[in-house]
């Protein structure tokens, strides 16, 4: 049976989805799209050959009985309406990051899902699905290099845009790495730091650029996270875990190597799309495969909560140059089980 999806933002990441959905994947077809643009959604349907329907606005897309799951892509702003309408709706929900822009939201989304009784909703932290962070977790889980004692990562993208705000840094794109560290080492966090380096002659006026942001764990693992985005050189994402007995890291993306004109060396990829594009794949097929099976195994809506009151604390962090508390609500029973958000 062949799930029918409509999406709720047809710009820049769901025309990505929309495109692996309607070639590369297996066992979905796009049905209904929305956008605030209509005209741009329409193109989108002519532009991918969808045999769907443009319908006017989130809700009127969710209350079509035959679509069986959403895709939330829209603007982050708009992403709790949409998903709260979703769970009232009893469809099945990917959302894009952030689940909501607040902590509260998040919750208020938590809450929806534990009166509905059963997990809808998929958030789309899609390095889980990375197999070079999947075998850095296999790593860490078989105990190759002893207990965690601490995380050197870097987050650098090659330039930020004139809309690019400093604390950007921490809800648009270290939030990546606030997820994906946590299920790395199995672990929660317990308080923030940042601090600002000198600031690179890149970056626009109003930004500061680069960061460094300490997170301590409540198990002691200190992590040190440098988010650089006018790095200039590429889209570079770092993942460096030292433990007792060895070191882990995750590996460079596949390239050949070239050796020409007295230069030996790699490509360095420009843009997250292509630097996760098979991640982008297999998080968006196990949410069709987990829909159909009748349970979403992915990162969760507890995921997305934990993730936005870290990003709140160290937003905090950014203007109080102090040490932030991170605390957290008791995880509700219906997130407790070992799956993919908890593995
Ligand atoms: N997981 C990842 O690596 C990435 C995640 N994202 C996330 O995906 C979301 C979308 O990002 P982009 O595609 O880059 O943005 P975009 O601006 O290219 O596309 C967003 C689309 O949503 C539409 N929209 C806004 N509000 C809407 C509403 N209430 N109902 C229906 N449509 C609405 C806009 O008209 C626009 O077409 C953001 O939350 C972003 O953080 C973006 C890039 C990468
Ligand atoms: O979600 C994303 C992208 O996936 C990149 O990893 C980030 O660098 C970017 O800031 C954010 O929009």
């Amino acid at each position: 049976m062949t799930l029918n999806i409509g999406v709720i933002g047809t710009g820049a990441i769901g025309k990505d989805h929309i495109r692996r959905i309607s070639s590369n994947l297996s066992g979905a077809r796009i049905t209904a799209v929305t956008d605030v643009n209509q005209e741009a959604a329409q193109v989108v349907v002519e532009q991918y050959g969808l045999d769907a329907v443009v319908y006017p606005d989130d809700k009127a897309l969710l209350a079509q009985a035959d679509v069986g799951a959403v895709l939330v892509t829209s603007w982050g702003p708009a992403h709790e309406q949409s998903v709260l309408a979703a769970i009232e709706a009893g469809k099945y929900v990917f959302c894009e990051k952030p689940l909501a822009t607040t902590a509260e939201g998040c919750r208020r989304i938590v809450d929806a899902e534990i009166r509905h009784g059963k997990r809808l909703v998929q958030v789309g932290f899609m390095r889980r699905y990375d197999s070079g962070y999947v075998q850095l977790k296999q790593a860490i889980d078989e105990r190759l290099i002893g207990e965690p004692l601490m995380i050197r990562c870097a987050h650098r993208n090659p330039e930020s845009g004139p809309n690019y705000t400093s604390d950007m840094a921490i809800t648009d794109t270290l939030i990546h790495e606030i997820d994906v560290l946590r299920w790395l080492i199995d672990d929660d966090y317990k308080s923030v730091q940042v601090t600002y380096p000198r600031k690179t002659r890149h970056a626009l006026s109003h930004m500061r650029d680069p960061q460094v942001v300490m997170i301590e764990t409540r198990g002691g693992v200190l992590i040190t996270a440098e988010i650089f985005v006018n790095c200039r050189y590429g889209y570079d994402i770092q993942c460096e875990v030292i433990g007792e007995d060895g070191i882990a890291k995750l590996p460079e993306p596949s390239s050949i190597s070239l050796r020409k004109e007295g230069m030996y060396g790699t490509r360095i990829l420009m843009d997250w799309k292509d630097r996760f594009i098979e991640a982008y794949d297999r998080e968006i097929q196990d949410f069709i495969d987990s829909v159909k099976r009748g349970d979403v195994q992915g990162p969760t809506a507890w995921d997305g909560y934990v993730a936005a009151v870290t990003a709140d604390a160290c937003v905090k962090a950014q203007e109080s140059g102090e040490w932030e508390d991170i605390s957290l609500d008791e995880k509700p029973d219906l997130y407790e089980s070992r799956t993919l958000s908890e593995a």
